[in-house]
């Protein structure tokens, strides 16, 4: 691969240790990595001049269901709350099969290609029809996304005191020997690795504590994340309570679920304790504002998670509770929710971008990736501040209060993923064609 080198941009927000910004500077890729920061660099290769542009890492999506992109603004659940609206949709995720899978996460993970997105993780935690993970690894790797997907699960049905049909959840020692499978299959546990498997059992109201122990278990076995829903509102509070006789924390801790090898998603109701259990043990939170907007669960105690030291990255959820994709937007959306919940000088525009950056791949154990140094990978977002959002900014490099919600160009392992706004990688046109003609026939 040629070397590339994005020339005379106007900021660099690097995000580095000491979180320098660089004015009318340049960086220098080679073999994935970024060989060089600084002026005036020159190569023999490829240039792209990114005047006018403010360059940043690229975004980090540490939450997600792909196959969510199916079901957006279903009329029945666009009201509810979390426990209402996932009975509404349960049975029509329960139609779904391989091809349902793969385009939706195509995409899912394009629309988080053109918000700035290179790395995502997925949680896909229903396998109804003959589906399977590798339905959207495949989808990420043709389209060139960095990719962490989760092999989810939900066992209990609401037979057995559950919230999902007893038609979508699948057997215990199934869902064992599969996770082994696709860990096996999968998993590249490599420096600058393109695909990284987790262990997502789905939510403490969906599954057994036997399966959550055995799953820790597993994944500490293989060397693998761990990941979960926890503590999102106050029916899932309810819920622990009721059936566990405690907190989520408490239930997360006993179970094995606190570490550097975890994150768990939302977190929306975290007491004290349970910020300072996860501060200690090192356990990461997908923060997911405009799901948590759009559901009524709450706000998220963000500044003080922030403030304790838990690692925090942020969140787009699934599409069927934000229902858009765009991880700019849900960075904008954090900064906002946490003014609300705490005053004007609660977050700043720059904290936020850390968090969608640095913040999240920290939480997924990738600290190659999410800021831009030598020697780190080469995932980088181009943002051209030459647009209608940015003019008149006296700050073009506060992205997230005054600037393009889309990116110009986007890199992922050097790769160039997004050109002029344009996905390089996929015929998008097509899949989009393709995706609302499953959308009509679920509706039928
Ligand atoms: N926001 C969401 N929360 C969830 N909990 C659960 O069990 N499933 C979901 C989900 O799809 N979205």
């Amino acid at each position: 691969m040629a070397d590339i080198l994005i020339k005379n941009a106007d900021s660099i927000l690097t995000m580095d240790d000491t979180r320098r910004e660089l004015s009318g500077a340049d960086i220098l890729i080679r073999g994935g990595q970024i060989a060089q920061i600084g002026h005036a660099l020159t190569t023999t290769g490829e240039v792209h001049d990114a005047s006018g542009c403010v360059v940043t890492p690229g975004l980090v999506n540490t939450h997600h269901h792909l196959y969510q992109t199916l079901t957006r603004a279903v009329p029945g659940g666009q009201d509810a709350l979390l426990f209402g609206w996932l009975q509404t949709l349960y049975p029509i995720w329960a139609r779904f099969g391989p091809e349902e899978m793969f385009t939706s996460a195509q995409i899912g993970l394009a629309e988080l290609a053109l918000s700035g997105c290179t790395l995502s993780s997925d949680h896909l935690y229903l396998y109804p029809n003959g589906s399977r993970l590798e339905d959207t690894i495949a989808a990420a790797a043709e389209l060139g996304l960095r990719f962490h997907p989760t092999r989810g699960a939900m066992s209990i049905g609401e037979r057995d005191g559950g919230l999902p049909p007893d038609n979508l959840v699948e057997a215990e020692s199934d869902i064992l020997d599969d996770m082994i499978r696709v860990v096996d299959a999968f998993h590249d546990p490599a420096d600058g690795s393109m695909c990284r498997v987790g262990l997502a059992p789905c939510s403490p109201f969906s599954v057994s504590r036997e399966l959550m122990r055995d799953a820790a278990l597993l994944a500490r076995d293989k060397g693998v994340m761990l990941h979960t829903h926890l503590a999102e509102n106050d029916e899932d509070i309810a819920y622990s309570q009721a059936q566990f006789g405690c907190r989520p924390g408490q239930y997360a801790e006993e179970l094995g679920w606190t570490g550097s090898d975890v994150w768990h998603a939302h977190c929306v109701k975290l007491d004290w304790a349970e910020i300072d259990l996860f501060a200690r043990t090192g356990t990461g939170v997908a923060h997911c504002p405009c799901s948590n907007c759009r559901l009524g669960s709450g706000i998220a105690p963000v500044r003080t998670m922030r403030d304790q030291g838990v690692k925090v990255g942020l969140g787009v959820d699934g599409s069927a509770s934000n229902d858009t994709g765009n991880l700019m937007l849900e960075a904008r959306q954090a900064m906002l929710l946490q003014r609300v919940a705490n005053g004007a000088d609660a977050m700043s525009a720059r904290e936020a971008l850390e968090i969608a950056t640095r913040g999240g791949a920290d939480v997924l154990g990738r600290p190659e990736c999410g800021r831009l140094m030598p020697g780190k990978r080469a995932d980088i977002a181009i943002w051209d501040t030459h647009c209608i959002e940015s003019a008149g900014s006296w700050d073009p490099a506060a992205l997230l209060l005054a600037g393009p919600m889309k990116v110009k160009h986007l890199f992922v392992e050097g790769r160039q993923i997004v050109r002029d706004g344009q996905i390089a990688t996929l015929e998008l046109p097509r899949v989009i064609e393709r995706q609302n003609t499953l959308a009509r026939a679920l509706q039928g």
